[in-house]
């Protein structure tokens, strides 16, 4: 488990979809320090707006990963890293967890193996469009979660596990118990984070946050100062 994963804090979720601050350019959002920059969202994808996005990106140097919710917008381009493809271990449909992918596959395959990762979501947020679309069971108590999470380690051999809150700042609680539950995976928490204590909050139980809305919301001085929370948590836990 030695994708380039293991090593970030911070990924900053770009939605093709919703617009920058006024402004407010792709080279700012480059520049916000993350460690990776995801390109996705639920609703309202095509493959231009994501191809917009991958040229605006692509003459910086921060990693350019592409998240896409279904087959019909991925794009193959160099300049991406790679792609990381959700699949949704509470849906409510075994379309969200294998049957898009083998569709995918049928369709585009053989995929470029090497650069295709799954992330392994458990969605806990009701009101989110992922949590609508793939009618996720988000009812899941903290020790639900970490059973979740190793299950998606142990038995699936997922090398990320991705506790997603998508548009609300979640349970810590429930972060932790994924975390205390995973010994290699990398651990991504998503959901409301908001600023610098939001981000250092959740930094000291996931591996690996992920911004997205606030870009879209609030800009890129609110990005940089959540990359900041998680390094700051993430540096005094190494010296605990
Ligand atoms: C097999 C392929 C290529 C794709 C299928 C991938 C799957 C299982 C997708 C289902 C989950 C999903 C739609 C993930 C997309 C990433 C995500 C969670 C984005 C955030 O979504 P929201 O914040 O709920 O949506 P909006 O911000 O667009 O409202
Ligand atoms: O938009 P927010 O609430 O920051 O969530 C980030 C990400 O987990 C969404 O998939
Ligand atoms: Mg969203």
């Amino acid at each position: 488990m030695t994708g380039p994963w293991t090593e970030w804090d911070h990924v900053l979720k770009v939605d093709p979809d919703k617009d920058l601050v006024d402004g407010e350019t792709f080279e700012d959002v480059c520049r916000t320090g993350t460690d990776a920059i995801e390109i996705g969202g639920t609703l309202d994808i095509t493959t231009q707006k994501m191809q917009n996005v991958v040229d605006a990106c692509a003459r910086y140097d921060v990693p350019l990963y592409q998240e896409p919710s279904n087959p019909g917008v991925v794009i193959e381009s160099e300049d991406l890293d790679g792609y990381l493809v959700p699949t949704v271990f509470n849906a409510d449909s075994s379309f969200w967890v294998t049957g898009a992918h083998k569709e995918w596959v049928r369709i585009d395959g053989p995929l470029d193996w090497d650069r295709t990762t799954t992330e392994a979501y458990i969605v806990l947020n009701p009101e989110a469009s992922v949590a609508e679309l793939t009618e996720a069971d988000t009812d899941q108590s903290a020790e639900d979660v970490a059973s979740f999470a190793a299950v998606a380690e142990k038995m699936f051999g997922q090398e990320i596990v991705y506790i997603e809150y998508s548009g609300t700042f979640g349970d810590p609680e429930k972060v932790a118990a994924a975390r205390d539950a995973l010994e290699e995976s990398t651990l991504f928490y998503g959901g409301g984070i908001g600023d610098y204590d939001s981000a250092y909050e959740m930094g000291k139980h996931a591996d690996t946050i992920v911004v997205g809305d606030l870009l879209h919301d609030e800009g890129v001085d609110a990005v940089r100062e959540t990359v900041e929370g998680v390094k700051d948590a993430h540096a005094e836990a190494v010296v605990e």
